[in-house]
This record gives structure tokens, C-alpha cells and sequence, in this order.
């Protein structure tokens, strides 16, 4: 299929097409790379916007018992959902967070949603490009919210958070009263934490794990992009489907708030500095990986090594082979 025709057909929302695209953003090789920049180019003229809301959690919280209620509460209120995946362990694990669509069974057979898992890759740097691009193919296709889903591995909170208007943590209600050893650079991230499985036996437990977070929150420093009392915690069930209303409600409070104040331009374009710039250094370290340059590397390391000759020149000398010397 033509370029500009997957376009148009991804833009009048045929959801074969968008999958199409993906699988295309998705792929590694170089004529592929080639048609995906040029469909990206050709679709980002539709200007269409979703709510990209990034959520992470740890395995077992209920990342995707919250997806399938929530996504199935804004589907009811006549959105249309995607939700995508950020999943740098999927290779080790032989299957991706969301590749078992059973666990969001009836979120998946809703015709306003749209279920992708995560490419199995490795390398984040290279999943991180594919997602950033799969939501930019999500938001011409239509879709009002992009979620984004995340475990806690490494760095992917980070990419999430990047790509995202909204982060979203989700924790479970902790045993004892000290804070379930949330870092806090992820909790500088989150716009709002939810504290899950608020029901039955685990409720008074969820309430006060809330309370120790909402503590917790008020101690780091208020965000010039925020309002007053933000960010927050509070508590969801996502089993019995309670409190996501008034957190969809809270969501949106923030989200108008930094459209009408211009923090939410601001911030997405910040973002797309960062991906112009993590581009960059993804290509230029890819260009360290190829047979040639790490070979070059050991042979030119050896020599620093011997004192044959110095780390500066040798260091010279690699670059002007990878052809990016000053
Ligand atoms: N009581 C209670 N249990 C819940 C709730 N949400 C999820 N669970 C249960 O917690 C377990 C894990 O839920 P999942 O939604 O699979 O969790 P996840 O975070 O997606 O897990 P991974 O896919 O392993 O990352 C399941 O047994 C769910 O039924 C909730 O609101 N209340």
C-alpha cells in the first residue's frame, strides 16, 4: 500500500490501517524506516491531539484490571481509548504486559478502543521511539486518549512520563506504614498516585497507604505547571470500578488547567526537544554497535592501554572513523 494512501485511510479511522502502521513504525528495516518518517510526516498536517496519560505500576498492582475499567468508563462516555505498551522486559519474558488481550476482554472487543502490545525489543531507546511514534499514528487515527502503559524496569518510567500529559502511578496498599520504597524520582513524576484495590479487606490498608502518599506529596515541591493540591494521591478499585470517576474528574481539573495557562504547549514542546535530542544519541550510539566499530573500539583501546597512545587521540581517531569528527 501507497504511503499516502495508508494515510488517509489510518486519518478516516480504519483501525487495520492504523495496526498496519504500527507493525511499519515498528519495523527495523531501512526502507520500512524510510515509509514510516514519511507517513508520520504526512499525518502530523492532520494536527489531531489525544490525551496521552502515561501509567506505570509494579507486576500485580492491577495495571490491567484499571485499564480495562477505566477504558471501558471513558468508551462509555463516548471516547475513543488506545492503549499501548512501554515494555523493555517483554524479550526476557516471552510475552508482553498486554500481549494476553484476555485480561482486558471487554475493553478489546469495544469498537472506540484500540489494544497494541509492546514491540519485543530489548533495547528501550528502541522502544521508546516505536511507542512515541505509535501514539503520534493513535492521535491521527482519532483516538481522544492515548494510555500508556508501563511496568516499573528501569528507565521506562522515564520514557512513559516523556511522552506523556499525564502520568499516572499506580500502587497497591502497603502492608506496614512506611512508604512501599517508591523512588522518589518516580514520584516526582506523577501527577497523580493511585493507590488500588481500596475495597473489601484491603480498603482500610488502601486508605492509609493514601494518606501516607498524600503526605508524602505535600512535601515535595509544588510544580509551577500545577494547581493548588496537586499532585495528589487518592484511592481506585479497579476491580469494583470505584473512585475512577472522580480520578478522570481530577484528570481533567489538571489537564484544563495547564491548556488555558499554556503549560500544556509548553510541555510537549520540552518533550519534543527531548526526543530530538534522544534521536540523535540513539543513532550516534548505534553507529558504536556495528561489527566495524567495536572492533575499531578494543584495537584502538589496547593501544590507550599500552601508553602507545593517548586516550584523547585515540578517541579522536574513532570519531573521525565513524565520521563525526569536529
Ligand atoms: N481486590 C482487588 N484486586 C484487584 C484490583 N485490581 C486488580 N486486582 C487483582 O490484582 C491481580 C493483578 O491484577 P492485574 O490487573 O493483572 O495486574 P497488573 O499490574 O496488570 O499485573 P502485570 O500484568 O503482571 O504487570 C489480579 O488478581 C486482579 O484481580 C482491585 O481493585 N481490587
Amino acid at each position: 500500500m501507497k504511503t499516502a494512501e495508508l494515510s488517509e485511510k489510518i486519518l478516516s479511522g480504519d483501525r487495520r490501517a492504523l495496526a498496519r502502521a504500527i507493525t511499519l513504525v515498528e519495523s527495523g528495516r531501512d526502507d520500512h524506516r524510510v515509509a514510516a518518517t514519511e507517513l508520520l510526516d504526512l499525518l502530523a498536517k492532520s494536527g489531531r491531539q489525544a490525551l496521552r496519560i502515561g501509567l506505570s505500576g509494579t507486576p500485580g498492582v492491577g495495571k490491567s484490571t484499571f485499564v480495562e475499567s477505566f477504558g471501558m468508563m471513558l468508551v462509555a462516555q463516548g471516547l475513543r481509548v488506545a492503549v499501548l505498551a512501554v515494555d523493555p522486559s517483554s524479550a526476557r519474558t516471552g510475552g508482553s504486559i498486554l500481549g494476553d488481550k484476555t485480561r482486558m476482554e471487554q475493553l478489546s472487543r469495544q469498537k472506540a478502543a484500540f489494544i497494541r502490545p509492546s514491540p519485543s525489543q530489548t533495547n528501550l531507546g528502541g522502544v521508546a521511539r516505536r511507542t512515541r511514534e505509535a501514539v503520534a499514528l493513535c492521535e491521527a487515527a482519532g483516538f481522544d486518549v492515548v494510555l500508556i502503559e508501563t511496568v516499573g524496569v528501569g528507565q521506562s518510567e522515564t520514557v512513559v512520563a516523556q511522552m506523556s500529559d499525564l502520568f499516572l502511578l499506580l500502587l497497591a496498599p502497603a502492608g506496614g506504614d512506611e512508604l512501599q520504597g517508591v523512588k522518589r524520582g518516580i514520584m516526582e513524576m506523577a501527577d497523580i498516585i493511585l493507590v488500588n484495590k481500596a475495597d473489601g479487606d484491603l480498603k482500610s490498608a488502601a486508605m492509609r497507604t493514601c494518606a501516607d502518599y498524600s503526605g508524602a506529596l505535600r512535601l515535595l515541591r509544588k510544580r509551577p505547571q500545577d494547581p493548588e493540591g496537586y499532585p495528589k494521591a487518592q484511592t481506585v478499585s479497579a476491580l469494583q470500578e470505584a473512585g475512577l470517576d472522580s480520578a478522570w474528574a481530577d484528570m481533567k481539573t489538571l489537564v484544563e488547567w495547564r491548556q488555558d495557562r499554556g503549560h500544556w504547549s509548553g510541555t510537549r514542546a520540552e518533550q519534543a526537544r527531548y526526543w530530538f535530542a534522544e534521536d540523535v544519541r540513539q543513532a550516534l550510539l548505534a553507529r558504536l554497535k556495528t561489527p566495524w566499530a567495536q572492533g575499531r573500539m578494543t584495537e584502538l583501546s589496547d593501544q590507550v592501554a599500552q601508553g602507545a597512545v593517548s586516550p584523547t587521540a585515540a578517541a579522536q581517531e574513532m570519531l573521525k572513523g565513524l565520521g563525526v569528527a569536529g
